[in-house]
C-alpha cells in the first residue's frame, strides 16, 4: 500500500520546491510531513521517535539553507526520514530499509543531499568541519555547513574532539544541537545535567531574546561591531549561567536554547545565523516522538517500535500458541544478573544500549553494578579495563559494529595488559534492516588477531549461558562472546550454568566425506540442512567449533584426518574470519583437503532481512545445502 502525501508535500520533489512556499505554509508542510512519517513507519517499520522530533528543524533547515550546495550532515541519521522525504525520496519511502530499497540512514550514493554516510553516532561535527575547511580552501566562501547532532550523540568523545578542533578555526560551521534529553534510553552523564541547567535557567532565558535582538542589530555594522557584540554576549551569558558556557569556552558562539518545534522562529534564527561567521552552536529543545502521544510518553519503546496501529497505538506482536525461544540479548541480560547475584566481582557496562543489550535487567536490580556510560564505546572499553585492574570482572556489552570504535582500547588497554574483561558483542553477523553501518561483520577477524584474546560464539542459549559463566571465572583474560540479533532456538533456556573448556568444540554429528564446521548460531541452519540431506541418505559431519580462538586443535586434527572435504560456515567476514583460521590450521599442519568457506564476502552488503542477506551471500539453508551437495558431487534436489 502506497501512502498518499498531503497536498503541499505532494508537490515537494526537492527542497527547491519547499523554498517556493511562503513562510505561512511551513506549518502545513510540517503537519503533512509528520503524518507521512507516521503513516509509513506504522506499516513499513523503522525508526520513529527521532524523526518526529526534528520535523520542524528539517523543514526550517531546508527552507533557509541552499541545500545541497549548503551542506547538511545528520548525526546517526535515524532522524533523517523527513530529510529523505523532502529531498526526492518521498515516493520511494515505502521501500525504506527493505532489500533493494532506500537506506534507513543518509548515504552518499543515494542522494546528493546526503552529504555524509552515517549510522554510527557522533561523526557529524567532524565531517561537517572537514567540508567547511575544504570550502575555505576552495574559496567557496558563500557555502554553509551544518551538523545536526542529538544530545545523546554529543556524549561521545568524537563529538568533543571535533568541537575542540572546530573552535580553533574560523570555518563556517553551524552545529545544531537537538536536545531532547534522550538517547535511545534516557540520556546520561554530566553533559546532560549541564544542558538541562542551560535549558531551565529562567534568568538566562529571559534576557536571551534581548541579547539576540541587540546582536542582530549590531552585526549589520560590520566585523568589529560583531566582535564587540560577541564579547558582551559572552559576558552576559557567563554571569547568567551557573557555569561559564561550555561551548563558548571552546570558542563556539552559543545560541539558544530555543523551541525546536516553532518552525517560524527556527527559520528566523537560522536566517540570522547564516550571517554570523565562524563556528556556532544552536541549542534546540525538542521532544522525541513529537506529535504522536504514545511516542512522546514512552520514548524508548517508540525509538524503533516495529509495526503498529497508528490509530490505537498497538504495537503488533506475533502471537504464538507454543513457548518461543528468547532473544539472545535477553538470555545475556538475565544470565548476567543471575551470575552477578552469586559473584560480587561481576559488573555490567553498556555504552548507551541498556534496552538493546538487555543490560537494563541488571541496571534495574543492581544500579551500582551495571552502568550506562553514554555513547562512548572507547571509554566503555577502557573503563572496563580500569575495573578489571581492581579485580572486578566487567561484562562490557557492545554491539559488534559499534565495537569497531573501541578497537585501540581493546588492543592497548585490555589485551596488552591481559586484563580480564568480557566483551559480549551483540548484533554480531548481519544486523538486518539497519544495513551496512550496523552489520557485525568483522569482529571475528579483528578480535582473533590480538594476542591474549579468546573469541567464542554460542550456537544456542545454553552455550551463551555457559560461555558467560566460563568467561567469568577467575584467571581468565580478555574474552569475546559474539551472538546475533534476534532469537535463539531453546524455549526452555534456563539451563544450569556449566563450565566449557576454553577452545573446545562440539561434535554434533559424525558423517562421511564432508565435514561442516560452524561457529555460532548459524550452525542451526546446518542442523536443518543435515536433516534434509539425511532424506537422501547423505550424512556430512557437523561440528560446532564454538571458539575461533583458540581453535580446538584436537578436533581439527581428527576432522582433517577423517574428511577430505571441509566446509566452514560463519555469519562474519570471510577475510580473516573463522574459515581463514581453519585454513591457517590446515596449512600450518600440512593437511590437504578441499576447503570451501561460506560467510560474508569482501563487499559491502546493504540492508534487508537477516535471512535475505544470508541468501544473498549464499549461506542461508539452501545455499549451505547446495554447497554440501556440490562438494559431495550430488545433484541438488528440485
Ligand atoms: C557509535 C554508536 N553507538 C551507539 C549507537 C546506537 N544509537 C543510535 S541512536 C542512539 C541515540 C542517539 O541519541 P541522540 O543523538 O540524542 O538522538 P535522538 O534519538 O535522541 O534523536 C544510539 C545510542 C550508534 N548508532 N552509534
Ligand atoms: C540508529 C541505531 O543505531 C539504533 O537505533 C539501532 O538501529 C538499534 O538497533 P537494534 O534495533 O538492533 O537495537
Ligand atoms: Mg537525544
Amino acid at each position: 500500500m502506497i501512502i498518499e502525501p498531503g497536498e503541499l508535500l505532494a508537490k515537494i520533489d526537492s527542497p527547491a520546491d519547499l523554498r517556493q512556499l511562503s513562510e505561512d505554509q511551513l506549518l502545513q508542510v510540517c503537519q503533512e510531513l509528520r503524518q507521512f512519517i507516521i503513516d509509513n513507519v506504522s506499516i513499513y517499520g523503522g525508526h520513529f521517535g527521532a524523526s518526529l522530533g526534528v520535523v520542524e528543524l528539517t523543514v526550517a533547515l531546508h527552507y533557509v539553507f541552499n541545500t545541497p550546495y549548503d551542506q547538511l550532515v545528520w548525526d546517526v541519521g535515524h532522524q533523517a526520514y523527513g530529510h529523505k522525504i523532502l529531498t526526492g525520496r518521498r515516493d520511494a519511502f515505502h521501500t525504506n530499509r527493505k532489500l533493494n530499497g532506500i537506506s534507513g540512514f543518509p548515504k552518499r550514493k543515494e542522494s546528493e543531499y546526503d552529504t555524509f554516510g552515517v549510522g554510527h553516532s557522533s561523526t557529524s561535527i567532524s565531517a561537517a568541519l572537514g567540508m567547511a575547511v575544504a570550502s575555505q580552501y576552495k574559496q567557496e566562501l558563500d557555502r554553509h555547513h551544518i551538523a545536526v547532532i542529538g544530545d545523546g550523540s554529543m556524549t561521545a568523545g568524537m563529538a568533543f574532539e571535533a568541537l575542540n578542533h572546530a573552535g580553533a578555526t574560523d570555518a563556517d560551521l553551524l552545529v545544531v544541537l537537538n536536545d531532547n534529553c534522550m538517547s535511545i534510553d534516557p540520556n546520561v552523564g554530566a553533559l546532560k545535567e549541564y544542558l538541562t541547567d542551560i535549558t531551565t535557567s529562567r534568568t538566562y532565558n529571559k534576557v536571551r531574546d534581548e541579547i539576540w535582538n541587540i546582536l542582530g542589530k549590531i552585526s549589520k555594522f560590520g566585523p568589529n561591531a560583531q566582535q564587540i557584540a560577541s564579547k558582551v554576549e559572552s559576558g552576559i551569558k557567563a554571569t547568567l549561567l551557573k557555569q561559564s558556557n561550555l561551548f563558548e569556552s571552546l570558542k563556539f558562539r552559543y545560541f539558544g536554547p530555543i523551541d525546536g518545534h516553532d518552525v517560524h522562529h527556527l527559520a528566523m534564527v537560522l536566517n540570522d545565523l547564516k550571517k554570523i561567521p565562524g563556528p556556532k552552536i544552536l541549542h534546540c529543545v525538542t521532544v522525541k516522538g513529537k506529535g504522536f502521544a504514545l511516542a512522546e510518553k514512552e520514548q524508548t519503546k517508540w525509538h524503533a517500535p516495529g509495526l503498529f496501529d497508528k490509530v490505537t497505538g498497538e504495537i503488533y506482536k506475533v502471537h504464538h500458541t507454543t513457548p518461543q525461544p528468547p532473544k539472545y540479548q535477553d538470555v545475556f541480560g538475565h544470565t548476567l544478573l543471575e551470575m552477578a547475584e552469586q559473584n560480587p566481582k561481576i559488573f555490567g557496562v553498556t555504552p548507551a544500549m541498556p534496552s538493546g543489550s538487555s543490560m537494563n535487567i541488571m541496571m534495574k536490580a543492581m544500579p551500582d553494578r551495571a552502568l550506562d556510560v553514554g555513547i562512548a564505546e572507547q571509554h566503555a572499553v577502557t573503563f572496563s579495563a580500569g575495573l578489571a585492574t581492581q579485580g572486578l570482572v566487567p561484562f562490557c556489552n557492545i554491539y559488534s559494529s559499534f565495537m569497531q570504535r573501541g578497537y585501540d582500547q581493546v588492543v592497548h588497554d585490555v589485551c596488552l595488559q591481559n586484563l580480564h574483561v568480557v566483551f559480549c558483542l551483540d548484533r554480531a553477523g548481519f544486523a538486518g534492516a539497519d544495513g551496512q553501518t550496523h552489520h557485525g561483520s568483522y569482529d571475528i577477524a579483528y578480535m582473533r588477531c590480538i594476542p591474549n584474546m579468546v573469541v567464542s560464539s554460542p550456537m544456542n542459549e545454553q552455550e551463551l549461558r555457559n560461555l558467560m559463566f566460563t568467561a567469568s571465572q577467575d584467571g581468565m583474560g580478555p574474552f569475546t562472546i559474539r551472538y546475533p540479533r534476534g532469537e535463539g532456538v531453546m524455549p526452555a533456556w534456563r539451563t544450569p550454568l556449566e563450565l566449557i573448556e576454553v577452545g573446545k568444540g562440539r561434535t554434533i554429528q559424525e558423517g562421511e566425506e564432508v565435514a561442516v564446521l560452524t561457529i555460532g548460531h548459524i550452525g542451526n541452519y546446518v542442523v536443518d540442512v543435515c536433516k534434509n540431506l539425511k532424506l537422501d541418505g547423505l550424512r556430512p559431519g557437523h561440528f560446532d567449533m564454538r571458539f575461533a580462538k583458540p581453535l580446538d586443535e584436537k578436533l581439527l586434527h581428527h576432522i582433517f584426518q577423517k574428511y577430505d572435504k571441509v566446509l566452514t560456515v560463519e555469519d562474519g567476514c570471510l577475510q580473516g574470519g573463522f574459515g581463514s583460521a581453519v585454513l591457517e590450521f590446515m596449512a600450518d599442519h600440512g593437511y590437504q583437503a578441499q576447503v570451501k568457506r561460506l560467510g560474508i564476502p569482501d563487499v559491502i552488503v546493504e540492508h534487508g532481512s537477516q535471512l535475505e542477506l544470508h541468501r544473498l551471500c549464499g549461506f542461508d539453508p539452501e545455499g549451505i545445502e547446495r554447497a554440501v551437495r556440490e562438494m559431495m558431487d550430488v545433484a541438488v534436489r528440485v
